[in-house]
């Protein structure tokens, strides 16, 4: 007689210990989606979750109003999505899944049940079926590369890649190669050097620099465009600024980015060239010139404030209406706010990304770089009063600051803000508090347009020591720059076709 007794998970205290009997072979529904191990214990298959009735697990005790026990048998019920693996063993099947284990945060679980080895066959596709159905268009068992930056964050990056993040997919049957850099830079060098056959994703325990690094060592490969299609880029949160986690997966919280990129899909992300002087590096999230740069990067003295050293600058610089003076020219795709909310809600459930020569480094700039003589119909424009020139290709720049609320991953531009820093104090902090939900887009004082290209040229301050330009957080030098779009041109793991933020 075979016991259907799970042998691990979380199985009910209160259930009988007698094991139940194998009263029917085992089979599976004309849709082949119910699975019956034994009279009392199936597991089927519905659109969205796993439904496992067991008679013996299940029992839920209801207490009856004179204090007796009484006995109601109720699925187990698991969201497809939370299915990480079913293993087929010789004589035992197992499903691993992840549990919530708070409002935010899951952690993975298993239930195993033996079978005769006769069965076999049929467990197998079965438990095929299963994970058709909850990984979808996703890949099973993704082969990841690792990156974790030791000094992300307040240094736990590793820490919380092993607790929270390890664990996950391990039960998903995930390969995993794991690095930790050793030096700034490195993830460049290990992103140029990869054997990109051998992994599907490159996985950024980290802050933004990582991912930033890790896209500019695959675009300096000789087979650049075919290492930046090949190799998905994706980010679990182990810094302090993790755009790229929240606009992908929707969440700052380390197991339930890891449960998204494990059921997440290959899509085309676009990527920005920035040249300057002789040099061409890629932007996938963010260029700032003015006040968010300073932020970003001339704030280090204030790090012992923590996050509060982002709002104290910030108000001290608003406060004092600092200007950030520069030339701007800009080719604009879209300026008027009407329009490109139309573009957004139209472009939302579109997929498209343009070929590329595959065997190449990098595509041609198709406005030339900052050498070059600025295009005919382009026109150098002096701002002489700029207090924020931001530029943006995910939504959300930080936890909570959804910045671009417009943009989206793979529509060939990029969203481009422009704030004077005329504009009254009252203005900018009711900017401020709107960015959260992406509402200051409609303020009129918040010029939002996307953009093609652009070129900056900024000067310097008398009597300012240190200014600031700030490429996905890391500090370029201080000087004149173009950017120009490539559509489609990188490839991420993301939940769904737009950002996981509220858009326009
Ligand atoms: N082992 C290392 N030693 C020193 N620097 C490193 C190392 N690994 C990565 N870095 C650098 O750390 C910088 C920031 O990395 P990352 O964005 O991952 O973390 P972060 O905590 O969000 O950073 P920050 O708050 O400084 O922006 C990158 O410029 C990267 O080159």
């Amino acid at each position: 007689m075979l016991s259907t007794e799970p042998l691990v998970g979380n199985a009910d205290p209160f259930s009988p210990a007698e094991p139940s009997p194998l009263t029917a072979e085992p089979f599976r529904m004309s849709d082949g989606t119910t699975l019956a191990l034994s009279k009392k214990l199936l597991l089927s298959i519905t659109p969205n979750e796993l439904h496992i009735h067991d008679d013996k697990t299940n029992k839920s005790k209801l207490r009856s109003c004179c204090g007796l026990w009484a006995a109601a048998a109720k699925p187990l019920i698991i969201p497809l999505y939370n299915v990480l693996y079913a293993e087929v063993g010789e004589s035992t099947l197992t499903i691993k899944f992840a549990t919530k284990v708070s409002r935010t945060t899951v952690k993975p679980s298993s239930l195993s049940y033996p079978y005769e080895p006769a069965h076999h066959t049929v467990i197998e596709e079965w438990s095929t079926r299963l994970l058709n159905a909850a990984y979808g268009e996703s890949q099973v068992r993704k082969r990841f590369k690792v990156i974790i930056n030791p000094f992300g964050g307040r240094g736990s990056a590793a820490t919380i890649f092993d607790k929270s993040c390890r664990p996950l997919l391990y039960a998903a049957n995930c390969s995993l190669d794991v690095q930790i850099t050793e030096h700034s830079g490195h993830a460049i060098e290990i992103a140029e050097n990869l054997d990109i056959d051998a992994f599907d994703a490159i996985l950024c325990c980290s802050g933004d620099g990582v991912p930033h690094e890790v896209f500019n060592g695959l675009a300096k490969r000789p087979d650049g465009m075919r290492a930046l299609k090949t190799m998905a880029v994706c980010q679990l949160p182990g810094g302090s600024g993790n755009g790229m986690c929240w606009n992908l997966t929707g969440t700052g919280d380390a197991s339930a980015a890891t449960l998204s990129i494990i059921k997440s899909i290959r899509k085309p992300l676009d990527l920005i060239s920035i040249t300057q002087g002789d040099n061409r590096l890629l932007s996938f999230l963010s260029q700032s010139f003015g006040i968010i740069a300073e932020l970003d990067l001339g704030t280090e003295d204030l790090r012992w404030m923590g996050s509060a050293r982002f709002t104290y600058g910030l108000l001290q610089r608003v406060w004092k209406r600092t200007v950030y003076p520069c030339d701007i020219a800009v080719k604009v795709a879209i300026d008027s706010k009407d329009s490109i909310r139309e573009h957004y809600r139209q472009r939302g459930s579109k997929e498209d990304a343009i070929e590329y020569d595959y065997h190449k480094g990098l595509p041609e700039l198709k406005y030339g770089d900052i050498n070059s003589e600025l295009p005919e119909d382009w026109q150098l424009v002096h701002r002489p009063n700029m207090g924020n020139f931001y530029a943006g290709n995910m939504a959300w720049m930080s936890a909570g600051v959804n910045f671009f609320p417009a943009s989206l991953p793979n529509d060939g531009m990029f969203d481009l803000i422009c704030v004077d820093a005329t504009v009254s104090r009252f203005q900018i902090m009711k900017m401020l508090l709107l960015v959260e939900t992406g509402k200051h887009f409609d303020l009129p004082h918040v010029s939002y347009r996307k953009v093609l290209s652009y070129r900056i040229i900024p000067h310097k301050r008398p009597g300012v020591e240190k200014e600031y330009i700030s490429v996905d957080g890391e500090q370029i030098p201080f000087g004149p720059f173009q950017a120009e779009v490539h559509h489609g041109l990188g490839t991420v793991l993301a939940k769904g076709h737009v950002y996981e933020a509220p858009g326009v």
